[in-house]
């Protein structure tokens, strides 16, 4: 079977992915105001974006390495509520849906959103 980093469409589809990502959490009314900020520090943005690449490219099986802070320093001091969390996690399935990547694949992303939420919630 294709590795995750396949299906997600490999790193075009991932720099995709991210994009709209982030872009929905900055019209997504329960985290904007997370996000909205870095409307104003393009390079901070690009900076996090190009992270969020690399996290998911090096998490799904594809080539390089992460380079960013761990889930736990990343998020520290955010103070980030559950709901805030099932925002997040509606916002990335939404544009998965619209990528329309398979269930499975979607199941996956989905599984390794959990695993991480202990190192990224109330941190
Ligand atoms: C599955 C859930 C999540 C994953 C996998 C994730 C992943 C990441 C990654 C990889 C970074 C980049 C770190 C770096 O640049 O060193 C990041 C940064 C960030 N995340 Fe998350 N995140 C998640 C959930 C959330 C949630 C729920 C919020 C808030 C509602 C949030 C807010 C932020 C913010 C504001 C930054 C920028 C931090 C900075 O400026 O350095 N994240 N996240």
């Amino acid at each position: 079977m294709a590795t995750l980093y396949e299906r997600l469409g490999g790193d075009g589809g991932i720099a995709a992915l991210v994009d709209e990502i982030v872009e929905a959490h900055m019209q997504n009314p329960q985290i904007k105001a997370r996000f909205t900020p870095y409307r104003d520090d393009p390079v901070h943005l690009e900076a996090v974006k190009g992270h969020l690449r690399e996290f998911l490219t090096s998490g799904s099986g594809g080539p390089g390495d992460y380079h960013g802070k761990s889930m736990r320093e990343a998020h520290r001091g955010m103070n980030i509520s559950e709901a805030e969390y099932m925002a997040a996690i509606d916002d990335i399935l939404a544009v998965l849906d619209r990528h329309e990547i398979d269930p499975q694949t979607r199941q996956e992303m989905l599984g390794i959103a959990y695993s991480l939420k202990d190192d990224i919630m109330h941190v």
